[in-house]
C-alpha cells in the first residue's frame, strides 16, 4: 500500500512548477482513486461546484493548531457540492503547512454537520454521479486522516450521515454535552461511502461498528466513551463570563499532544499512521525512515545537551 502523506516530501522536492506537476500531484496525492480507476478529479470538481452553498474555512494559528470550520448554518452545516470542493482545497493547504502540528474540525452554530446536502443528493441520485462523489470524498477524507497533524473532531450538536463519517477521518473525537454522532445511512437506504465504515471498524471494532450501522444508533457522549468512539467529553458550558468556549476547551485538550517542535509532532503522527495502515514489515521500514528524520535533529540534540530527566 502506498502511504501518500509520508511520501509527499519526495514528490515535492523532485517536482518543478507547472500545470502538469499540479495535476500529477493532485492525482497521486488522492491516494485511493486516480485515473487508473476511471476517476477524473477535475471533472468531479466541476460537477460538485454546480451545487453551491456554505463554505469550509481554515484558520492556521501560530500555535501550530489549525481550525477547520464547516459553515452552512441554514442547513445544519450540511455539505453542499462546493463545500466538498472547498474541503479538498483546504486539505491541500494543510498538506503544505510545514509548521502545522494539530487540527480541530468544528461546525458553526453549535452543531457539527448533518451530512450531505440533501438537495444536492437528490440531484445526483443516479449511481454514476453517486460513485464519483463517493470517490472524491474518500480521496479527500483519506488525505485528511493522513495529514501529518494530530486531528480532533469537536462534535457539538449533531454529526449525521456524512458528518458522522467526517468525524472518523480525525485521530480523535471530542463530544460536547448533548451531542450525538449517528450513522443514519440505513435510514436513507444507504451505507457509508466516504470511507466511514472502514474507519469506524478500525476505531470501535467490527462488532460495535455493525451495531452502530445496523441500528443507526444515536451515539451520545456516554456511549461514545464506552465504545471508544469518543476520546473525551467537554464539560457543560457555564453561562458565567470567563468560561472557555468549546473551541478553547478542544484547543487545550489537543495542545497536550501537540506541545513540542513541529518535526517531532509530525513524526509522531507519521509512525502511528504507518502502524495503523501498513503491514508490519512496511510499517517498520517506514518507522525507520521517520526515525531518521528526527535522530540527530535540533530537538534531539537539544534534549541530549540539556541532559533532560523524565521524572
Ligand atoms: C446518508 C449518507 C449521505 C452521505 O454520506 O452522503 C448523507 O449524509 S445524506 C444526509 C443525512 N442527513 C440527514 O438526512 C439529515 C436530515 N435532517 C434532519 O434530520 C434534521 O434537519 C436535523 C436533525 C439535522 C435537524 O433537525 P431540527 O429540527 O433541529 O432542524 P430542521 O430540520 O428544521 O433543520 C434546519 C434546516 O436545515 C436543513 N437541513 C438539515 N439537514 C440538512 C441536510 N442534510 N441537507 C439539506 N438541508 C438540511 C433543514 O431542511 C432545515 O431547512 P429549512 O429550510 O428550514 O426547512
Amino acid at each position: 500500500m502506498v502511504l501518500c502523506a509520508l511520501r509527499q516530501p519526495l514528490l515535492r522536492s523532485s517536482s518543478c512548477c507547472g500545470t502538469w506537476t499540479r495535476l500529477l500531484k493532485r492525482q497521486t496525492r488522492g491516494c485511493v482513486y486516480s485515473s487508473v480507476h476511471g476517476f477524473n478529479q477535475e471533472e468531479v470538481r466541476e460537477k460538485l461546484q454546480a451545487f453551491p452553498g456554505g463554505s469550509i474555512d481554515l484558520l492556521k494559528q501560530d500555535s501550530g493548531i489549525a481550525v477547520l470550520t464547516l459553515n452552512n448554518p441554514s442547513r445544519m452545516n450540511a455539505f453542499s457540492g462546493s463545500m466538498m470542493v472547498d474541503l479538498e482545497e483546504r486539505v491541500s493547504e494543510l498538506e503544505n503547512w510545514t509548521d502545522g502540528k494539530g487540527l480541530i474540525i468544528q461546525g458553526v452554530a453549535e452543531t457539527f454537520c448533518s451530512g450531505s446536502d440533501l438537495n444536492a443528493v437528490r440531484a445526483i441520485s443516479n449511481p454514476q454521479d453517486g460513485m464519483k462523489m463517493c470517490m472524491f470524498m474518500q480521496n479527500t477524507l483519506t488525505r485528511l486522516l493522513r495529514l501529518p497533524l494530530i486531528s480532533v473532531a469537536l462534535v457539538e450538536g449533531r454529526a449525521l450521515g456524512g458528518g458522522a463519517e467526517l468525524t472518523t477521518a480525525c485521530d480523535f473525537r471530542l463530544m460536547a454535552p448533548g451531542s450525538v454522532i449517528q450513522f443514519v445511512h440505513k435510514h436513507m437506504g444507504l451505507v457509508p461511502g466516504w470511507g466511514g465504515a472502514a474507519r469506524l471498524v478500525r476505531i470501535v471494532g467490527s462488532q460495535n461498528a455493525l451495531k452502530l450501522l445496523g441500528g443507526a444508533v444515536k451515539v451520545d457522549s456516554k456511549l461514545g466513551l464506552d465504545i471508544g468512539l469518543a476520546d473525551g467529553v467537554l464539560q457543560a458550558r457555564q453561562e458565567a463570563e470567563g468560561t472557555d468556549s468549546p473551541l478553547q476547551l478542544a484547543d487545550n485538550w489537543l495542545s497536550r499532544y501537540t506541545k513540542g517542535p513541529a518535526p517531532v509532532i509530525q513524526a509522531v503522527k507519521k509512525v502511528v499512521l504507518s502502524g495503523r495502515e501498513l503491514p508490519l514489515s512496511e510499517a517498520l521500514r517506514t518507522e525507520k525512515d521517520v526515525f531518521g528524520t528526527v535522530w540527530g535533529g535540533p530537538a534531539n540534540l537539544q534534549a541530549l545537551a540539556s541532559k533532560s530527566k523524565h521524572k
